[in-house]
């Protein structure tokens, strides 16, 4: 696991630099098991991430080894590993593009079709699918949006990842790699939206 978290920390760092991860912002996270994960100590800065800067919690977010406080953000992750067994790592970051389209978007979910890089997305063969994208409204009561994201899941299947409104996106994937494609995916679908709506003069 050591070596995971030293990838990890590596591919963190990279995302700080596409200014993604500004300000201390964003958390990532790596299953061990169906009863813990690994996931960055909260308020670290994340150009400088190093594998003594994650701590492992259980499936409620308890800090079980480790120097630190997980993530502010841990409760989310856990749903995440709790509905979707398939996922062993999740990824969170603060990127404009995401932020931007969250507060330009009213709705509660962004619809994706037509691009090639939606194949990027399990189970997705065809620029012609439909992905996709809740909004959840931004909240620091963790534990009542942790309930909203949970009851979410729940009910779609094939969901993109998540956006929290004016804040920034969620993913996650069957390994560091899955996860760190669909990242880069949906960010650049996210980003030629947002460029479509400045030529057309709005969105939805
Ligand atoms: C200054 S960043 C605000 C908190 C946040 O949204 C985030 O992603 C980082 O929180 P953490 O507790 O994981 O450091
Ligand atoms: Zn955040």
């Amino acid at each position: 696991m050591k070596e995971r978290l030293k990838e990890f920390a590596k591919i963190i760092k990279d995302l700080y630099l596409k200014g993604w991860l500004p300000a201390t912002s964003g958390n990532f996270s790596l299953k061990v098991d169906d009863k813990s994960f690994f996931i960055t100590s909260s308020g670290k800065h994340k150009g400088k991430i190093s594998p003594k800067d994650f701590v492992l919690v259980d499936m409620e977010g308890n800090l079980l080894a480790g120097e630190g406080k997980p993530s502010a953000e841990t409760l989310l992750h856990a749903v995440i590993y709790k509905c979707i067994p398939s996922a062993s790592c999740v990824m969170h970051v603060h990127s404009p593009n995401s932020t931007v389209i969250s507060r330009i978007v009213k709705d509660s979910k962004i619809y994706l079709q037509g691009y090639e890089l939606l194949k990027a997305f399990e189970g997705i063969d065809t620029h012609e699918a439909e992905l996709i994208l809740p909004i959840f409204e931004n909240s620091q009561d963790m534990p009542k949006l942790a309930k909203k994201v949970e009851e979410e899941l729940r009910s779609a299947s094939g969901l993109a990842g998540f956006l929290l409104r004016s804040h920034g996106v969620y993913v996650w994937g069957k390994d560091i790699h899955t996860a760190l494609m669909k990242l880069e995916a949906l960010d650049f679908i996210l980003e030629c939206e947002l460029k479509l709506a400045i030529i057309s003069g709005g969105m939805q």
